[in-house]
């Protein structure tokens, strides 16, 4: 089906950019925003000065702070609130029937342990095939800047998969398409917590060698708790894990990253969460609910275990790389 009409509900920098890229891929776009001034300037001015200043947005993109305007006669709704957030704004909106339901929230609910996609599923009433995730190296201002960009997006219905994926193709984005659910959204989510140590090292003063050593180590436990609950070991070496991985981990426009960074020069989480202006950093509340999965199914995460003690438990981030460095050697696999 050639999805004409598309909802995004959330008007953060990534919801405002993906509403862009569909709109730049033809769809007629209404983009939901919490706050009445954001949508009269997307609507009016065609710029959300609050997250994507000086980006100018496409005319066939309009916004209300109505969520019953905004789904009305979609036929794909694209939800873009924060994770912890997912479950109780959705209990407030009236999702159209049949149409495809599509998360790009990066996290794992506290509390219930389930994914985004899972709790898309639960609170809509609606089988998981109608639940899609766009997951992938996706720093939001790059791709507002039209900068060249992959993602995937990710169905178990492949044909919802394919519809979705010619509605967000563009001359700047490149969507390929996979029925791994599970791999792809825990890459999604993951990455958040090993960027935070990464940039921990960083504002510890630590450089490359310890970078590349988090990431891959960061991808191995990522893909220990992949399998664990039933993803493609492939997934984590695609776009939604190791590319997005990179990325979030390299990158000073990562919010997660720039947080860890302020953890490792001495900030306290107060601090840090003050400095961020409200933006979401998802790996400070995900690096919980992500170390009592692999608790659940008995996987070693030890990178996400000193992340939560230093998030929540007042471990020193220098503490932390020294606990990490001394653990027990073993073989590589
Ligand atoms: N920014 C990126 O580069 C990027 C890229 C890929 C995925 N993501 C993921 O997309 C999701 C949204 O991130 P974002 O970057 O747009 O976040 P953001 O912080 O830029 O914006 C979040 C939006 O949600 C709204 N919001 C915040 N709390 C809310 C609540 N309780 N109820 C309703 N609305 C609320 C805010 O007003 C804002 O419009 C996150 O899970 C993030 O990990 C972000
Ligand atoms: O800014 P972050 O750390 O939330 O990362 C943004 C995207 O998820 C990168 O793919």
């Amino acid at each position: 089906m050639a999805l004409a009409r598309i909802a995004v509900l959330g008007a953060g920098s990534w919801g405002t950019t993906y509403a862009k890229v569909m709109a730049d891929a033809g769809r007629d776009v209404v983009l939901w925003a919490r706050r009445p001034e954001v949508a009269e300037a997307v609507t009016r001015q065609h710029e959300n000065p609050d997250y994507l200043p000086g980006v100018r947005l496409p005319d066939n993109l309009t916004s209300t702070s109505d969520p019953v305007e905004a789904l009305d006669g979609a036929e794909a709704v694209v939800l873009a609130v924060p994770s912890q957030s997912l479950r109780v704004n959705l209990s407030r909106w009236r999702l159209p029937a049949g149409a495809t339901l599509v998360s790009l929230a990066k996290g794992v609910e506290l509390g219930t342990l389930k994914r985004m996609s899972e709790v898309v599923a639960e609170v809509a009433g609606v089988p998981s095939n109608h639940v899609a995730v766009v997951s992938g190296p996706n720093l939001a201002m790059e791709i507002a800047r039209e900068q060249p960009t992959a993602t995937v997006i990710a169905c178990e219905d492949h044909d919802r998969a394919v519809d979705l994926q010619h509605a967000s193709t563009t001359g700047y984005f490149r969507p390929y398409t996979n029925t791994d659910v599970i791999g792809c959204e825990l890459g999604g989510a993951c990455k958040n917590v090993i960027a935070l140590s990464c940039g921990m090292a960083a504002g510890i003063g630590f450089g490359d060698n310890t970078l590349a050593t988090l990431i891959t180590r960061g991808l191995a436990e990522t893909a220990r708790l992949g399998m664990a609950l039933g993803a493609d070991p492939m997934t984590f070496a695609g776009l939604a894990g190791l590319g997005d991985l990179v990325a979030t981990c390299s990158s000073p426009l990562s919010r997660n990253r720039t947080f860890g960074e302020r953890l490792g020069r001495g900030q306290s989480l107060a601090e840090a969460q003050q400095a961020t202006h409200g933006q979401v950093a998802e790996g400070v509340k995900s690096c919980s609910s992500i170390r009592a999965l692999a608790v659940r199914h008995g996987v070693d995460m030890p990178i996400t275990e000193v992340v939560h003690r230093v998030c929540h438990d007042g471990l020193d981030p220098r503490e932390a790389g020294a606990e990490l460095i001394g653990r027990k050697v073993r073989p590589e696999r």
